[in-house]
Order: structure tokens, then sequence, then C-alpha cells
């Protein structure tokens, strides 16, 4: 039974080792630059002037939400004692599957923000309809607007060979000042963790927008072991052994340097330690979290995953397993005609080239798989590659719990060889 007695918890704080709380800016590590150039953009907006469009890109977890978010804070309470009213619109495109989902996304972030009606339904009208009450309340409740739209590449949209959604909305919003649909000063920042974003951009959108970039590089232990150490005081003063923050920077570091992740193994060994009374926070509760999250991380992901997603994954697992190439990476092009290849034999419904991209794309947020662009040389094309973290032999047959796939598991020989003539014929062309 539940008692008041054992050992008082290792957090005095725990708040200060959630992912999403907003910190100080003295907690900030490292980011000066950043920092710098992203208020030296936005400084024009408290001169009655309209900033810059922006690009903040780099891998994940190293501080870009956090410097635009620090920021735009800021821009508010300065904008809100000189009686003019800023709004930051931000919504993260991950989940968002169509350009008129996102229109709505924006205008229900709006709404929420100063109270008022959504006022339009989410379904049974046009895209168009939706941006016009976007602009409304915006000119309604705003002097002046800035977009953050956290991981944009992922808004890819539904439809092939059509201009991506993303291309859409960044031209829609980058222009709604210079057409006058929005009175006030708007500027757009786009949060992306993929370097090459701007290639895949719609020339005209790539001209309305025209972002000035601020680039987030990895952090590095020592970076990381500060990061931590600024958050020290989440914990009891002496319920963090020594040994915990360079062990969890450590960690960290060899995952990409994502602060996330750092943040999340070192509250992870904090719940550890309460959890089994032990009153501190030791080398071995880091290193068993650490085992927990790599365990959990994939199996849940797995499970959650819709059957499309399972599938595009599972092709790709299976190139890497399969291929009798030295590099088990996967060329997205191989990946899509597996996958389309797994469909047909499941009769499934097939997703375009793009979508298959994206769902595998997604994965690598997780850090289960890390994505690089490449080029086939002159006039051959980009395409992304794709190598998994952990064992794709482990992640095929997580996926095969699936009633579905089973039935292409039987079929393992057949797979195989399906999967190295179209590595050969890939690499020949
Ligand atoms: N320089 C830093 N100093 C202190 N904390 C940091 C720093 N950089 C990142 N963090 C913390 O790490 C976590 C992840 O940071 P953030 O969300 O800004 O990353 P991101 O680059 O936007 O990642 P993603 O691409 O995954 O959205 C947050 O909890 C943030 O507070």
């Amino acid at each position: 039974m539940l008692d008041d007695e054992g050992e008082a918890s290792v957090f005095v704080n725990r708040d200060l080792v959630e992912p999403d709380t907003i910190i100080d800016e003295e907690r900030i590590v490292g980011r000066d630059d950043q920092l710098e150039s992203v208020v030296s953009f936005l400084k024009p907006t408290l001169q009655g002037n309209r900033p810059p469009n922006m690009l903040l890109y780099g891998p994940a977890g190293t501080g870009k939400s956090l410097i635009i978010g620090a920021v735009t804070q800021q821009i508010i309470e300065l904008c809100q004692s000189k009686g003019e009213r800023f709004g930051v619109i931000d919504i993260n495109c991950q989940p968002i599957n169509t350009l008129d989902q996102a229109v709505y996304e924006l205008i229900q972030t709006v709404a929420m923000d100063v109270g008022a009606d959504i006022g339009v339904p989410e379904t049974g009208v046009s895209t168009k309809r939706k941006y016009r009450r976007l602009y409304n309340l915006i000119n309604r409740h705003y002097d002046s607007v800035i977009f953050i739209l956290d991981e944009i590449d992922l808004l890819v949209g539904r439809r092939a060979n059509d201009e991506p959604a993303y291309s859409k909305l960044l031209y829609q919003l980058s222009r709604a000042s210079n057409t006058d649909e929005i009175e006030g000063r708007v500027s757009v920042a786009a949060l992306t963790n993929d370097p090459k974003f701007m290639e895949d951009i719609d020339g005209r959108a790539e001209s309305s927008f025209n972002p000035r970039d601020v680039y987030f590089p990895d952090y590095d232990a020592t970076q990381l072991r500060e990061i931590l150490g600024n958050r020290r005081d989440a914990f009891r003063k002496d319920a963090l052994d020594d040994d915990v923050i360079p062990l969890v920077a450590a960690f960290a570091a060899q995952s990409h340097g994502d602060a996330r992740k750092a943040i999340d193994l070192f509250r992870g060994a904090g719940d550890l330690a309460d959890e089994r009374g032990d009153g501190e926070v030791r080398e071995n509760h880091v290193r068993e979290s650490q085992e927990e999250i790599d365990k959990d991380r994939s199996l849940k992901l797995v499970e959650g995953l819709t059957t499309q997603k399972k599938i595009s994954l599972y092709a790709t697992a299976a190139v890497a397993n399969y291929s009798n190439r030295p590099r088990s990476s996967v060329p997205s092009p191989v990946g899509f005609t597996v996958y389309q290849w797994v469909t047909d034999e499941l009769d499934a419904d097939q997703m375009t080239r793009e979508t298959y991209v994206k769902y595998v794309k997604e994965l690598s947020t997780y850090g289960l798989v890390s994505t690089a662009r490449k080029s086939r040389g002159r006039g051959g094309g980009m395409y992304m590659e794709f190598t998994f973290t952990g064992d794709p032999a482990a992640m095929m047959t997580r996926i095969i719990d699936d009633t579905r796939l089973e039935a292409i598991a039987e079929q393992e020989e057949l797979l195989r060889t399906v999967i190295n003539s179209q590595l050969q014929q890939f690499h020949e062309q």
C-alpha cells in the first residue's frame, strides 16, 4: 500500500527536464550566433517594419524551436508593452497530410490564441475559403504576425506529380502581405532537419519565400554536458552522482548530439531511481534507462504505425537486411519499388513515392533511420538514402506481427531476389 514514508523523490523541479518546458534565456547553451541572427532578423517588427522570412535548419533536437520560441516570446512582451499585438502562429507539420488541413490547423491555432470561433467547418469548404478565414482572423486580431512551420518538409500533400503542399503553403503565406490579404506585417519561419529543403521548392515559392538561413549544428558532448548542467536544479542537490551528467551527455552525443534525447534520458534516469526508491541517481540508472528507451522506442513506434507505414518500413528494412552489397543503405527508388512489390503481393493500397519517402523520413525523427540526400551525378536527379541505426532484421520481425505482413514473410527467398535485382539495376544505371 502507499504510505508517506520511504525515500523522497530525486526531483525538486521535474518540469525543468520535460522536453516542452520553455526555459529562460540563461539556461540556453552554445547558440549565441543563432540567437543573434534570429534577433537581428526579427528586430524590424519592433520598429514597425516587416522582418525577412527565415529558414532554420539542422538535425533534430538542436534548438530550432527553442531559439525561435524564446525570441518571439520576447517580442510578444515588448509589443504588448507598446500596446501592439504580435501574433505567433506556430504549427508542427508532421501529423498534417494536406495543404487544406495545414490551413485549418493555422486557423485553429489563431482562434485558440485570440479566443475567437474557428468560424469554418473542417471539411466541406474550399481551401480558399479557409485562407480567407485565416486572413480575416489575423487582420482583426494582430498588427503583425510570424508563422512558425515546424518540420515543414513533412508537409508533402497527397497527390503525386503535383507541387508539394509545403511549397504552396510557403508561397501563399509569404505573399499574403504583398497582396494585402494580410494587412499587417507578416513573416514566415520554416524549420526543418533537411539541409537541402530549398531545392524541392517550386520557383515561384522560392522567390516569394526567399528566406534568410540560420543553421543549427549538432551539439558535442561538452555542450550537452553544459545543457544538462544548467538544469541540474531539476534534482535535489545531493541526489545526482557526479558520473550521471557526463554519461547522459556521452550517450546523447552518440545519437547525433540531440539535446532532446539528452534531456529525456536525464529525466528517465531520475524516474527509474524514484521507482526503485534509491534516493540518488547513479550511473546504473542511466544505463538501464538508455536500454529501456532503445527497446521501448522501436517497439512502441512500430505498434502505433498504420498498416501503410508498417509496409513502408518493412520494405525499407528488407532492402537493408537482404542486400548483398557491402553497404546496407537503402536508396529511396529501390525502397519504393520494393514497397510497390509488397503492396501488390498483399493487394493493399499503394501510396505515391513522395508519401513513401515521407513515411520513412518520419522514422528518422525517432532515430530509427538516418536519412541523407544523394545525387546520381550529372543530370541523374536526387534521391534519399536511408540507413537503419539498429538491426533491420529485428525491425522486420517486430513488424511481422501484423497479420497482413505474415504472407510476405513467407516469401523470403523471392523478396531477397527482387531486392537484389532492383539494387543491381539501380547501381548500374
Ligand atoms: N542550446 C540549448 N540549450 C538548452 N537547452 C536546449 C538547447 N537546445 C535544445 N535544448 C532543449 O532540447 C529540447 C529540443 O530542442 P528543440 O525542440 O528546440 O529542437 P529542434 O531543433 O526544434 O528539434 P526538432 O527538429 O526535433 O523539432 C528542448 O527541450 C530544448 O529546451
